[in-house]
């Protein structure tokens, strides 16, 4: 199905949300035939009500797809207004961290079509990755819609089992989060070595976001590009030494992934 046949209702329009919704309205779904539910509406949303958008109804007849973006810990109560949207005709779509897809089994009937999706906010740029993974009732042509849906933000990839749905939210869901924070303490580190904080906040955010580039750009491994960087007994090798003496980044992030994978499990079991 094309885009611009879709009809579609979104419940929760919030970062990840909107960021989706704007990526589908620019790849050419007609706001005309899109239903959201929001509580706080964003001007941005609200702007969309003026090309047709309908905001804080539901649709007369079943949507093609739902969308399901609200915060895990209010999954249960946002599904209590929507509940015979969930037909077998409908695709339930959700990018809830941590909310399993039984959930929506046990909430919309036996029979509900479900596909579970992880993306991540560069979505918001056309530049994010999302993993999905489906239950057996999601036809081939659901899926290819899912799959159509996503990739009109970034990449795709489908996973074998609902169970490595916890370490995608901890690696590639939360791990924009881990790449800014990155940048934040490149930025302290330049303060700490003399810098203003503006020159060394340019320095830093420029830095992460060139070198991203060059591993979306070049066909060159992450190895090989800091290599690259990397002349023998030069600075880089000097900084380098300090960290991943003892595999100290690998280790502080394994740890990290390991505790934001606990959290998506601890959330299922909520
Ligand atoms: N942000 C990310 O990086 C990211 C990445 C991947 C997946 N996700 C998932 O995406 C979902 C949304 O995350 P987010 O970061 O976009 O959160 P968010 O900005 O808080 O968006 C959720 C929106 O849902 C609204 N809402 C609350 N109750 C509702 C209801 N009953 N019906 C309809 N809408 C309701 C919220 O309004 P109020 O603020 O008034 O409560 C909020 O605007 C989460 O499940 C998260 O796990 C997020
Ligand atoms: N943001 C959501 C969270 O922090 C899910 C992945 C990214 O829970």
């Amino acid at each position: 199905m094309k885009l611009t046949d879709l009809s579609v209702l979104l419940v929760g329009c919030g970062k990840m949300g909107s960021a989706l919704l704007k990526g589908w309205l620019d790849k050419g779904l007609e706001p005309g035939n899109v239903h959201v539910l929001e509580p706080y509406p964003s001007a941005w949303l609200q702007q969309q009500t003026q090309q047709g958008l309908r905001l804080n109804c539901l649709p007369k007849s079943l949507p093609d797809v739902l969308v399901l973006a609200t915060k895990p810990q209010i999954m249960s109560d946002a599904i209590a207004s929507i509940e015979p949207f969930g037909s077998q005709s409908t695709l339930v779509l959700s990018i809830a961290a941590g909310s399993p897809i039984r959930l929506f089994e046990d909430r919309f009937g036996a029979n509900v079509a479900v596909v579970r999706a992880m993306p991540n906010t560069p979505a918001a740029i056309g530049a994010g990755i999302t993993a999905l993974v489906a239950n057996n009732n999601v036809t081939d042509d659901q899926m290819q819609l899912a799959e159509g849906l996503m990739a009109s933000v970034g990449k795709t990839i489908t996973l074998e089992t609902e169970d490595q749905m916890h370490a995608v939210t901890a690696l590639s869901g939360s791990g924009p989060a881990y790449v800014f924070a990155l940048a934040e303490a490149m930025t302290a580190a330049g303060v700490a070595a003399g810098l203003s904080e503006t020159i060394a906040s340019q320095l830093a955010c420029a830095t992460v976001s060139g070198a991203g580039r060059m591993l979306e750009e070049t066909p060159d491994s992450p190895s090989t590009l800091r290599e690259q960087v990397t002349s023998p007994k030069g600075t880089t090798a000097a900084g380098l030494d300090v960290l991943q003496r003892k595999d100290a980044l690998t280790y502080l992030l394994t740890a990290t992934v390991k505790a934001a994978a606990r959290r998506s499990v601890a959330l299922s079991d909520t």
